[in-house]
């Protein structure tokens, strides 16, 4: 009897002595939990997948992720941005580089930089409408806009004169094409009428329209100029929207090594989408292709109307470089000047 009784208390005095140990050890094994459990990963990817599965909204899902709060992340301005250029690839190239476990994505258009009364709000307004990130991860935002926009560039450089800037381009008379897919779609939908793309694009005596916006837009030379009066040439890369659709891989490892993040999207994150004629996204714990209004089909229009819109827009590039023509002077006059819009 004796004998089980001085087991019973050795064991006992055993344990007390022990006790603070096992307190610290539980306490290091909820701090390792706390911090490295894959429930901070989880709640980083789950919106995108809940997004598929529920049917939310990308702004309810916007919402909902700029909400959460992983231990150890806090809100910065982004280091890179996506400036452009509209109906080149922007969305697929922040949803491709959102692959990146690098990367954090801001998922709205901010139009930060590009509008008068959002950048009064002042650079701690926008910080706190980016997402969460670690210190290791690169916040990017997209605002295709930004591209056009006088003031954006001068803007940028004074938030940080080191940010990247990535961007993405396609061949200008396919953009001015793509962006009248998108005008003609808002317009039917609405009742109204649209005119026909030979209409829009040149003018009765052939010249190419430079009322129209969408033909603004794609005369690239003239907005490259001004961002290159701001940044170095080393800071800007220029990414190619025609080869990320067929080629999606080569053209993102080449922003990963723009933005020296470790070398993790591999081809495997792509697959081609047969029904959708995309290539779509996957990781390990989600899989994504780019809602209908991203690669709608573009109206058919006469050959000859495209190759004269090609040379026209190719016309004007050089002639912006050259610094010659009427309209097109690349002198502070007209790169200063406010665009004219009539879409
Ligand atoms: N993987 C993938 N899936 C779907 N769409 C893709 C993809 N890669 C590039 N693209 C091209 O992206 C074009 C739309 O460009 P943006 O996202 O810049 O448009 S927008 O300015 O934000 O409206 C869109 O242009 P259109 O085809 O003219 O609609 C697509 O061709």
């Amino acid at each position: 009897m004796g004998g089980r009784c001085e087991g019973w208390s050795s064991l006992f005095s055993s344990l007390r002595r022990a006790t603070p140990l096992i307190v610290l050890a539980s306490f290091l094994i909820l701090f390792v939990l706390y911090y490295v459990s894959p429930m901070g990963a989880a709640a980083i990817y789950a919106p995108p997948s809940l997004s598929e599965g529920m049917g939310l909204s990308s702004a309810t899902t916007e919402a909902y992720r700029k909400r959460l709060r992983v231990r150890g992340t806090q809100r910065r301005l982004p280091q890179a941005l996506i400036i452009g250029v509209r109906k080149c690839g922007t969305r697929a190239l922040l949803e491709m580089l959102n692959l990146h476990p690098h990367v954090q994505k801001n998922g709205m258009e901010m139009h930060f930089f590009d509008d008068d009364e959002r950048y009064a709000n002042g650079l701690e307004w926008y910080r706190k409408k980016m997402p969460y990130s670690f210190d290791n991860q690169v916040t990017i935002e997209k605002t295709p806009s930004y591209f056009i926009s006088r003031e954006a560039p001068a803007r940028i450089r004074a938030m940080n004169k080191t940010i990247k800037l990535l961007l993405i381009v396609r061949e200008p008379a396919t953009r001015v094409l793509s962006d009248y897919a998108q005008i003609m779609d808002t317009k039917l939908r609405k009742g109204k009428q649209v005119a026909p793309f030979h209409k829009k694009v040149l003018t009765a005596d052939g010249e190419v329209n430079d009322g129209f916006k969408a033909i603004q837009i794609s005369q690239y030379a003239v907005h490259v100029l001004r961002w290159l009066r701001e940044f170095p040439r080393e800071q800007i890369h220029i990414i190619d929207g025609d080869n990320l659709i067929v080629d999606p891989y080569t053209e993102i490892d080449k922003v990963q090594r723009f933005l020296q993040l470790p070398r993790h999207i591999h081809p495997d994150n792509f697959y081609f989408n047969e029904t959708k004629g995309f290539y779509c996204m996957r990781n390990e714990t989600f899989q994504k292709c780019l809602a209908g209004a991203k690669g709608r089909p573009h109206p058919r229009v006469d050959p000859v109307v495209m190759s004269h819109l090609r040379l026209l827009l190719w016309l004007a590039h050089l002639l912006a470089i050259g610094g010659l023509g009427r309209n097109l002077d690349p002198g502070v006059a007209l790169l200063s000047a406010p665009l004219p819009c009539t879409p």
